[in-house]
């Protein structure tokens, strides 16, 4: 493809992208799924450019001066500017509506690009690629390590996988999958996990297929971790959704004991079946929708209930760069009563003496610790844990541990470790 056409392509991506209703990049694998033509050099530019319109999709409004967020093509057209791909003149060039080249640029689409050379300071929110509104809250967390930390949100998310303790051993799953020709590392905090070098395609290898391994970021590991989930134990995943964390559950408690996933949704609850049966343990887990009957009746029943609360996802930004937009500190002020009213909901489940794991893949404090601070305040029979103590290597706060990609290499998580007096 001639480049003109590349960019043609990534303004067309970015349109089916912004009509909305579907992950971008199922959009862009479909995409080229219909489009045998494209090769591998001209799928990586067009992604290229799309993925750089999707990340600096924040900032492109003051970069560009339109105040607004600009149109796909304009948004595509700035990427290809920004990313490197082009120059604004040659840009302008190929856009002459000939073959498969893009339209001819309008006025506003020639000023904007010619702003993306003007030599102007950017605020720290367009250099840290964030919704100005947020500032505060981030720097809350992050302090004077806010732009190295937005700096490695703005990279790509590795690829982490979690051996199934119930089917293999780490060490095994790595010889595996190196014979497969893949490169892989043991993680360093999760002593389950694995890290994988590149992008590749797990649905066709067997240790996938076969269960031996899940994708899992290393911190949703830790997170399962906390609850020191054993065999024989009883344990509920109170917000479990589509099973990422009760799956690793079930392995740390060798499928022995009584494993309940909950969720308000009944709907998410389904999609965790193939994952289960994959895992060898769908006969393990039970599965039931919330409802109050239910929490009467399994009052005080469990050694260790886990809250994977609903949030803000600002921990995932490198994974959904789209979630940036979605955030905004009035819905993060009503996702922390929700967190709260959710804890104080589970907390009826631990037993005297069991464990109560809070956590989010929110970066906000507003989200983690105020909840847990809440919560405490609320309920005195329940007190913090050590989290110095929990992870070698993992200094924790009095009242839960923050993770962040710059700092572990995880996505943004928190976790709070609460026992209940026995
Ligand atoms: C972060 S997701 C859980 C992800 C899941 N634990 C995993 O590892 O794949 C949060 C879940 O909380 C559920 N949820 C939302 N409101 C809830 C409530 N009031 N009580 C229980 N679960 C709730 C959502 O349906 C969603 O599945």
């Amino acid at each position: 493809m001639q480049p003109a056409a590349r960019l043609a392509a990534a303004i067309e991506l970015l349109a089916e992208i912004g009509a909305g209703g579907e992950a971008a990049d199922r959009v862009v694998d479909r995409y080229f799924r219909h489009r045998r033509y494209a090769g591998k050099q001209d799928r990586a530019a067009i992604a290229g450019i799309v993925w750089h319109a999707i990340r600096r999709a924040t900032s492109l409004p003051w970069l560009t001066g339109t105040g607004a967020h600009p149109a796909p093509r304009l948004a595509g057209l700035a990427a290809a500017v920004l990313s490197g791909f082009a120059d604004a003149a040659t840009v302008d060039r190929w856009c002459d509506g000939q073959g498969h080249a893009p339209a001819p640029l309008s006025y506003e689409e020639r000023a904007a690009l010619a702003r993306l050379g003007e030599d102007r300071v950017p605020p720290d929110w367009v250099q840290g690629d964030y919704p100005e509104s947020l500032g505060p809250l981030l720097l809350r967390r992050f302090g004077a390590r806010l732009p190295t930390v937005m700096a490695a949100m703005a990279g790509r998310a590795p690829l982490d996988l979690r051996v199934n303790r119930l089917k293999a051993g780490r060490e095994a799953v790595l010889d595996e999958l190196r014979g497969l020709g893949l490169q892989v590392e043991g993680c360093a905090l999760s002593p389950v996990g694995i890290r994988v070098a590149g992008r590749e395609r797990l649905g066709p290898l067997a240790p996938f297929a076969e269960g031996r391994v899940e994708v899992q970021d290393e911190g949703s590991q830790l997170v399962a971790l906390a609850c020191a989930a054993a065999p024989g134990q009883a344990v509920a995943d109170f917000c479990a959704g589509a099973g990422g964390k009760t799956l690793a559950l079930a392995a740390e408690m060798q499928g022995r004991g009584r494993l309940l996933a909950l969720d308000i949704d009944a709907f998410r609850l389904k999609r965790m079946e193939p994952r289960l049966t994959r895992a060898g343990i769908d006969q393990f887990v039970e599965r039931a929708a919330l409802d109050p009957d239910l929490l009467a009746r399994e009052a005080g029943a469990f050694d260790a209930v886990l809250v994977d609360a609903p949030c803000s996802l600002s921990g995932t930004w490198r994974r959904n760069p789209l979630a940036r937009q979605q955030a905004t500190p009035e819905r993060v002020a009503e996702l922390a009563a929700l967190q709260g009213r959710i804890l104080d909901q589970a907390a009826g489940l631990v037993k005297p003496g069991g464990r109560l794991v809070y956590a989010t893949c929110s970066v906000f404090v507003e989200e983690d610790e105020d909840v847990v601070a809440g919560f405490l305040g609320r309920r005195g029979d329940f007190a913090a844990a050590d989290h110095a103590a929990l992870f070698p290597g993992l200094a924790g706060g009095p009242l839960g541990l923050a993770l962040d990609p710059a700092a572990q290499g995880t996505d943004g998580f928190f976790l709070a470790v609460m026992m209940r007096a026995a």
